[in-house]
């Protein structure tokens, strides 16, 4: 009797236990631990909003911080309240990341990178109809070609330095949520950050012999300067539909982006609904945790009914704000 009660759950145990013990062995890459500490980080787009917070929380963890944007005045702004938060210098480059060669000459500069944080960009939401081919060409510049620019540049110095130090190094490129999902209004804006994930899967095969990992990471609508502004030309259906994650802090966009870095995770998603966006857009991602592994093995089905209902939800919504606009127009 309590024999046949228990075998139903004893098997569940022995399968669960065998495939997680099955994954711990294949996923790749390897776990790892990236350390921070005395380390040079350099971070694009460091001068405002994420980039800024993860400038701030690298110094204060005692890395050696450079950052790169174009406005040098922001970019001194930003250097005095990281000295006045954490008593650290950091190295100021005033450079357009569609400048190839200004580029290679601030990174040389600066001098070997152990994590390249890639995180400048710019997202002016508007129908594709609408907008106008320089602002597509310039998303695309700034967040696509700039990004190819920085790994360029960075890259032989970093491979040479991780071969003598035997450290591991990082790096790590902003995504958005809208990298995962297109939505209305960010036809230009999703394509370079779809772009990005094409980018880092290749480019994680690439180094993966030279013990660097990439992270991608997707946050979600989160309140920083280039926000506001995004906000004030962002179509009203893209509102509704983006409200569909919640909202968040650059400094929880920070820590919650630096964890994923140190840990050498490949996604990075930044709250609840960019974990489940993971898991139904996980593909054929490298994935080096065997429980997030797992966590994408049970959900993936369900998942994807889930999406579904979100996707029936945003075409009744561009419905009804489609026809109540046709009907004003009238
Ligand atoms: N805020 C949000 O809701 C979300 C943001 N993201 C992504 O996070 C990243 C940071 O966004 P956020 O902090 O909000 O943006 P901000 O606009 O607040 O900051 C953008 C930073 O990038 C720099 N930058 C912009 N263009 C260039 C360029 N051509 N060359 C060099 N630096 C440049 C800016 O400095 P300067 O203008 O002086 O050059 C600034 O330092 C972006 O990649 C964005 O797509 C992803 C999801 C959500
Ligand atoms: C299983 C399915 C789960 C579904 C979860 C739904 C969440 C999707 C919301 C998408 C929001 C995109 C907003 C763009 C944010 C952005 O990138 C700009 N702020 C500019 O950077």
């Amino acid at each position: 009797m309590s024999s046949s009660l228990f075998s139903p759950l004893l098997i569940i145990i022995v399968t669960v236990s065998a495939l997680l013990i099955f994954l711990a062995l294949i996923t790749r890459p390897r776990p790892t631990r990236i350390p921070i500490k005395g380390r040079h980080v350099f971070i694009t787009g460091g001068s405002s909003g994420i980039g800024l917070a993860i400038a701030r929380l690298a110094a204060a963890e005692g890395a050696r911080v450079s950052i790169l944007a174009r406005n040098r005045q922001r970019l001194d702004e930003a250097r005095d309240s990281i000295r006045l938060a954490t008593g650290v210098e950091v190295g100021v480059y005033s450079v357009d990341v569609r400048d190839a060669e200004a580029v290679a000459r601030a990174i040389e500069v600066a001098g070997p990178i152990d994590v390249l944080i890639c995180n400048q960009g710019v997202f002016t939401p508007q129908e594709l109809e609408k907008q106008e081919m320089d602002e597509i060409k310039f998303i695309v510049d700034v967040n696509l070609m700039g990004t190819f620019h920085l790994i360029k540049a960075a890259l032989p110095n970093m491979k040479r330095k991780t071969r003598e130090t035997g450290l591991p190094s990082s790096i790590a490129i902003m995504s958005a949520q809208a990298g995962q999902v297109g939505v209305y209004g960010y036809t230009a804006y999703s394509a370079s950050k779809f772009a990005l994930r094409g980018l880092s899967e290749a480019l994680q095969h690439e180094v993966i012999a030279d013990n660097i990992f990439v992270s991608l990471i997707f946050p979600s609508d989160t309140d920083t300067p280039g926000f506001s502004e995004e906000l004030r030309r962002r179509p009203e259906i893209s509102k509704i539909i983006a409200a569909s994650s919640g909202g968040m802090k650059a400094d929880d966009v920070a820590k919650i982006s630096l964890n994923g870095i140190k840990a050498g995770r490949f996604s990075i998603p930044c709250n609840f609904e960019g974990t489940m966006l993971s898991i139904v857009t996980a593909g054929l991602s490298p994935q080096s945790s065997f429980m997030a592994a797992f966590l994408e093995i049970s959900f993936a089905s369900f998942m994807r009914f889930v999406a579904l209902c979100f996707q029936w939800n945003w075409f009744s919504s561009i419905e009804k704000w489609h026809a109540k606009n046709y009907s004003k127009q009238n």
